[in-house]
């Protein structure tokens, strides 16, 4: 199971490289790869698991952040209601985004990373609308519109697996910067 000493942080070369196209079918290697970046979030979002393993509480973890320059992130959306489904909830693999929104949407208190330990204010401008296309572990193929929080989320993610971090979106002359119809979640 990952813990946070799993996890690399910013520095790390890994995490500014473009991560390499996965095979299928997965290696067994692949294989144990998806299940514990999914294992993780599942963990990590389970108060008493989080506390006891001194854990992060993640959406989101790709692979480069845990070493590994592939293709691959789990994503894990939890529903506002403990006892609903998830949101989103599945091992993206060589994903690609089909096509985006012009109108943008960020999160109105920022982003932070598993792989930043430092802050970073400012608004990340993310398209608020992807048609997603990726593969799940069995190799099938899914093309998926998302929008708002779980769009994000899988942006934030794809980037990791393009050597982008969240602050690289910045406006550094003005990190708050907002335009007529950008959208905000909390
Ligand atoms: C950086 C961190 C603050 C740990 C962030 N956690 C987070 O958003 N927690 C959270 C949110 C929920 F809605 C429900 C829940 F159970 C826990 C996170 O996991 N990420 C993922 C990451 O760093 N991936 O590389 C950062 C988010 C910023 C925007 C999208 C993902
Ligand atoms: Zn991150």
């Amino acid at each position: 199971m990952f813990l946070m000493k799993d996890i690399v942080r910013d520095g790390n070369k890994v995490l500014r490289q473009q991560a390499k196209k996965v095979d299928f079918p997965l290696s067994n290697e692949d294989k144990q790869l998806a299940k514990n970046l999914m294992e993780y979030l599942e963990v990590s979002q389970d108060p008493k698991l989080c506390k006891k393993y001194g854990l992060r509480a993640g959406v989101g973890l790709a692979a480069p952040q845990v070493g590994e320059s592939k293709m691959m992130a789990s994503v894990l959306v939890p529903a506002e209601d403990e006892d609903e489904n998830p949101i989103f909830k599945d091992v993206i693999i060589n994903p690609v985004i089909l096509s985006n929104s012009v109108q943008r949407c960020a999160l109105i208190e920022g982003e932070g990373c598993l792989s930043v330990d430092k802050d970073f204010e400012g608004y990340i401008h993310r398209s608020a609308r992807i048609t997603l296309k990726y593969q799940d572990v069995n190799g099938k193929e899914h093309t998926i519109r998302l929008k708002n929080y779980p769009a994000i989320v899988c942006q934030h993610e794809i980037d990791h697996l393009h050597g982008t971090l969240f602050y690289d979106h910045i406006d550094k002359e003005n990190p708050f910067s907002k335009k007529e119809n950008d959208l905000f979640v909390e």
